[in-house]
């Protein structure tokens, strides 16, 4: 029986499954259900100082109906607000499974501030800062402001006492764009790991029988989730594991059952998140994807995880 059995940051995590940062994982009846589900670690939504409403509904939607190829969502970062989340991190239960706390300020201060309380609740729960929510009308992804994104890493890293956190990236669709956010990232030795990819942003589905956008925010501009991002999102991991060795990389992006995670461990993550799919399919899915990657790693006869580990083949 292989065994999925993983370490991130020298925790023990008895399988590298987890939920994306946004999907299920809002309110403590989500994050009790993550908690309870076979997820061998998990997340919470990105939030902002202050609660935020989001933005104006219908702003989820799945693609071309009865066979789903993805995703589109403009949420525009609804959150309960930071002090709810910290809340969270001081009842979850560490013991089962590892925590993360995902961070997305509006402004560089919110995000000090948010990290100034962490450090003083010395949790165990592993800091994310989401550079890259493509959804908030008028906020640039910072992901894509190589500037604006050392300035903040060296404030937020400071700020943090060096301890080690993790950034959430938008999907980069050139080399040179791989090798200058790689570069930033490995002046920051704290930035212990990266996750990749965030949706891809600013996507566009017509509905051709009303002739019409599908969701209301933005004039229906959204990122984009599911099947059609995972050569995107295997990209950006390997991209960013050939990069950064010293860093650990979170797949994320079209994961959707044993096989694609099971790509994503290939191209170098050590964890993998689902968005899209745990959204259609619910906590559920950790188990039955665990089981497909088990039983693929079976009939390759892997033991464990780290005999195929970032070793991608190339031709
Ligand atoms: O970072 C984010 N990525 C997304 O695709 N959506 C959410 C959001 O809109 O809140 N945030």
């Amino acid at each position: 029986m292989p065994n999925l059995a993983t370490t991130f940051l020298d925790l023990p995590l008895n399988n590298p499954l987890m939920n994306a940062s946004g999907v299920w994982c809002s309110v403590g009846s989500q994050l009790e259900a993550l908690q309870e589900s076979e997820a061998g670690a998990m997340v919470t939504k990105s939030c902002t100082l202050q609660p935020r409403d989001g933005n104006p509904e219908p702003r989820y939607r799945v693609l071309n109906g009865d066979k789903p190829w993805g995703s589109i969502n403009s949420m525009g970062l609804p959150n309960e607000g930071f002090a709810y989340y910290l809340r969270y991190t001081e009842r979850h239960d560490y013991e089962s499974k590892p925590l993360f706390i995902s961070i997305s300020g509006l402004t560089l201060d919110d995000n000090l501030a948010m990290i100034d309380s962490l450090k003083d609740a010395v949790t165990p729960a592993i800091l994310e800062i989401n550079l890259s929510c493509p959804n908030v009308p008028g906020k640039a992804q910072l992901g894509y402001d190589f500037d604006a994104m050392d300035t903040l890493l060296a404030e937020v890293t400071s700020g943090y006492g060096q301890r080690a956190l993790g950034v959430k990236l938008p999907p980069y669709f050139d080399i040179a764009h791989f090798d200058e956010a790689a570069a930033i990232l490995n002046r920051y030795p704290s930035v212990a790991f990266v996750t990749c990819i965030n949706s891809i942003g600013n996507a566009l589905a017509i509905d051709i029988d009303s002739e019409s956008v599908i969701i209301k925010p933005k004039d229906g501009f959204g990122g984009l989730g599911g099947d059609y991002v995972l050569p995107t999102a295997l990209a950006n991991v390997n991209a960013f594991y050939r990069r950064c060795p010293e860093k650990a990389i979170i797949g994320c992006g079209g994961v959707k059952s044993g096989q694609e995670a099971f790509m994503h461990i290939l191209a170098g993550a050590t964890l993998v998140q689902m968005g899209t799919a745990l959204y259609e399919e619910g906590p559920s899915i950790f188990g039955r994807v665990k089981a497909e990657l088990s039983e693929i790693m079976e009939k390759k006869g892997y033991s464990s995880l780290s005999q195929f580990h970032g070793k991608l083949k190339t031709l």
